[in-house]
């Protein structure tokens, strides 16, 4: 299933600590961008990259993307304050046809596989949103403040990844359902879940971990050195 890809690369950083975008920090000996970039370069399905960065860090992706040859990044887009706003101004740059696919991913999630992204992208065109994730490990508590309401039912319960995948029309109207609602969702589906469409899980990996604090990072190096034995 072809499809065109937004990775999201715009965001500060905050909860690492690095005082850098941490989609820019080294990670076995190339920035963690590139791990990310590289498998939908590879991927022949990939028929385009639309790569959303902050404007004061273009140049420097630029720079990237023609060092380490990224090829399939055609267009660039200016991120927003927000990932959510990132996502419409990278969907803004997507030159498709209203049923074509289109995934959007986290630039900070280097260990996506090809064969996740194809499971995820079929699923789109069968049932027009789809997104990875994994079974919950951990019991999740909901609370006010500290005080614990009720304990959700675990087996019912997933972690959403990315990249999250799309017929484009679908996207496009949640996204523009969501300028006139004000709404703001922490990941891509749960806009369309608004407008009561069906919405398929694809069973992901745990691999598939976002680098958001320093430990993911530790993680990050075991995964690099065990897939160097
Ligand atoms: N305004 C934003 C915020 C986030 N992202 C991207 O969305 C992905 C997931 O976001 P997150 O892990 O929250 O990254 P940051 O926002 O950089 O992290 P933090 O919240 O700790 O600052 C990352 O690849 C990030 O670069 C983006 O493109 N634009
Ligand atoms: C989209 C996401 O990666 C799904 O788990 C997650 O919601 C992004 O959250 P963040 O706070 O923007 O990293």
């Amino acid at each position: 299933m072809d499809y065109q890809v937004v990775v999201l690369a715009a965001g500060q950083g905050r909860r690492m600590g690095a005082g850098e975008n941490k989609v820019l920090l080294d990670l076995a000996g190339a920035p963690v961008i590139v791990h990310t970039l590289r498998v939908f370069e590879t991927d022949p399905s990939c028929k385009g990259i639309v790569l959303v960065t902050r404007g004061d860090e273009q140049d420097q992706f630029h720079e990237l993307i023609d060092k380490y040859r990224i090829t399939k990044v055609r267009t660039f887009a200016k991120g927003g304050s927000e990932r959510q706003e990132s996502v419409r101004l990278g969907l803004e740059a997507v030159k498709l046809a209203p049923d074509d696919i289109v995934l959007i991913h986290d630039g900070a999630r280097p260990f996506i596989t090809r064969e996740s992204i194809t499971r995820v992208a079929k699923a789109a065109a069968e049932y027009g949103a789809s997104l990875l994730a994994v079974p919950v490990k951990d019991t999740i508590k909901q609370a006010t403040g500290l005080k614990v309401e009720r304990t959700l039912e675990r087996k019912s319960l997933w972690a959403a990844q990315t990249p999250q995948a799309f017929r484009l029309s679908v996207i496009q109207e949640a996204h523009q359902k969501s300028v006139e609602t004000q709404f703001m969702g922490t990941d891509d589906v749960s806009l369309v879940e608004r407008l009561e469409m069906p919405v398929q899980i694809v069973e992901g990996s745990y691999r598939n971990i976002k680098l958001t604090t320093p430990e993911d990072l530790v993680i990050a190096q075991l995964f690099i050195e065990r897939e160097e034995e």
